[in-house]
């Protein structure tokens, strides 16, 4: 497979502030990834980014679902980036952990009778998680960024773009929009593919090793 190429850029107002937003596209494919990106991130080896790698999610991003914590995710993203000024946001269009929007109604279709996020998708014939993340670290390299502070509750993003070579200095975690619907979705995926969720304060601190350096009082 042929490695993606950065092909278009632009302005994009947002309501968190402007943006560039950068296109990348597979040259055989013509699968595309975009990245929003605010302020210069020329300079990343001395001042590493604050970077959110999010995967697609139409349910939650744009039509507003409790069922996750997609949408909570992408805005609280958004609006930290803005803050400092300075990051970016790849949003990896990897819909349903890889499997499609059909393929996620149907899976969720399951959960509606039962099943947890992970079974649905083995019962589907899929595996937990289908996503590829290392066309994230092309796309981080594309841009020139080599280290970066990265948002996420997900060892698996933290994993690839180390192996990839991209330097994660930090782990940020980003606990938002918990509600009554998608509390056993994010219990699932604590308990069965290891993300940092956090539900009392003090677990995330004690459980993930690039966090170890905010735990209160630690001796
Ligand atoms: N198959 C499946 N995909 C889901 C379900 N709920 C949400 N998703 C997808 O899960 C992915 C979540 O993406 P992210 O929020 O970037 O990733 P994450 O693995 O939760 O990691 P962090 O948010 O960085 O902690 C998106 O592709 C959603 O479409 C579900 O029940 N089944």
């Amino acid at each position: 497979m042929s490695k993606i190429q950065r092909v278009a850029e632009a302005n994009l107002p947002t309501e968190f502030g402007l943006f560039r937003i950068v296109g990348f596209e597979f040259p055989d494919t013509k699968k595309e990834h975009v990245a929003l990106v605010m302020g210069d991130i020329s300079n990343s080896e001395e001042n590493p980014v604050l970077a959110r790698i999010h995967s697609e999610c139409l349910t939650g991003d744009a039509l507003h679902s409790l069922k996750c914590d997609c949408g909570f995710q992408l805005s609280t993203a958004l609006r930290q980036i803005s803050e400092a000024g300075r990051g970016v946001l790849i949003y990896h269009r990897e819909e349903g952990r890889g499997i499609g929007l059909i393929n996620k109604i149907r899976a969720y279709s399951l959960q509606d009778n039962g099943m947890d996020t992970i079974e649905a998708n083995l019962a589907l014939g899929f595996a937990a998680d289908e996503r590829n993340f290392k066309v994230c670290a092309d796309i981080f390299e594309l841009l020139g960024i080599c280290k970066v502070r990265l948002l996420t509750n997900n060892p698996a993003k933290i994993d690839t773009m180390k192996k990839a070579g991209i330097n994660v200095v930090e782990r940020i975690p980003l606990n938002v929009g918990e509600n009554r619907y998608n509390t056993g979705y994010l219990d699932t995926k604590a308990k069965k593919m290891g993300h940092y969720i956090v539900h009392d304060n003090e677990k995330h601190y004690l459980d993930c090793p690039y966090c170890q350096s905010e735990i209160p009082n630690k001796k």
